[in-house]
């Protein structure tokens, strides 16, 4: 089957400073991907770079089978790629519904986007409670549940979320973790980057290390051995060396 996204040696970097160094994946357009790996290795300017918001220096970026280097982000959003950046900008004015109603309407869908709210609501129900709140004066949580509600707005065949738990505290994550399990059942293809290794893991298919602007490992999430080898490439060394 054809790949959905096609990311091909892109090299990328700010200034004279190197960050990717010619990576290269696929995601199909029924499949979740995960990447890992330290923070500062390249893999927020990776989906910048997807999502047209980074130009790469060279390397191709092909999206439904068309290339999508010369599209901006905004084409891509309406060609169904979505990005939820780390800590997502909302409009501090506007009502959790009213984010939602014009994130439908920026993306064409404005007239379904009843809808598309009604959906967003079985997603993340702290959403519906909150749904006349201002959403500058949202809690960390809530504010990145309508953040992640705004792309599901847009429909998307790829959504891309960076880190959408950081900085949450353990109980918040928690009910953030059960809305992105629902949120991977209404999206046909993700890509999820995550500092917990084990939500990377359990959300997606496949994943790669990125490590210096590369791929360096690669696997299925559902392996048993992978917590093993990611700690091993990570730390050093087997789980036995190291207890
Ligand atoms: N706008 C920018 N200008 C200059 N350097 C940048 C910029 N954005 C990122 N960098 C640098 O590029 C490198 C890769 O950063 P990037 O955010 O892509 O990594 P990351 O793996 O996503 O890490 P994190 O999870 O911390 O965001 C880092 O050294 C970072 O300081």
């Amino acid at each position: 089957m054809n790949a959905l996204l096609t990311v091909d040696k892109v090299v990328a970097g700010y200034g004279r400073s190197g960050v990717l160094r010619g990576i290269s994946l696929t995601v199909g357009p029924a499949e979740s991907l995960g990447l890992l790996g330290p923070n500062g290795h390249g893999k927020t300017t990776l989906l910048r770079c997807v999502s047209g918001l980074h130009r790469p220096t060279s390397g191709t970026i092909a999206f439904a089978g068309r290339d999508a280097r010369g599209d901006t982000p905004g084409d891509l959003v309406r060609r169904g790629l979505v990005h939820v950046p780390q800590g997502s900008r909302l409009f501090p004015q506007l009502s959790v519904e009213e984010a939602l109603r014009l994130a439908g309407t920026a993306s064409g869908h404005g007239k379904t986007w009843r809808d598309g709210i009604a959906q967003v609501f079985d997603v993340f129900p702290r959403l519906k409670e909150r749904r006349r709140q201002l959403t500058g004066t949202l809690s960390g949580g809530e504010r990145q549940m309508a953040g992640l509600g705004m792309g599901l707005m847009a429909r998307p065949k790829l959504l891309i979320l960076d880190e959408p738990t950081l900085g949450l505290s353990p109980k918040v994550k928690h009910e953030l973790s059960e809305c992105l399990v629902r949120v991977r059942g209404e999206v046909p293809a993700m890509i999820l980057v995550d500092g917990d290794m084990d939500l990377v893991l359990d959300l997606t298919d496949r994943y790669h290390v990125v490590l210096h602007g590369d791929v360096v490992h690669s696997g299925d999430s559902d392996t048993s051995r992978t917590r093993d080898e990611m700690m091993s490439l990570f730390l050093g060394g087997t789980a036995d060396e190291r207890n």
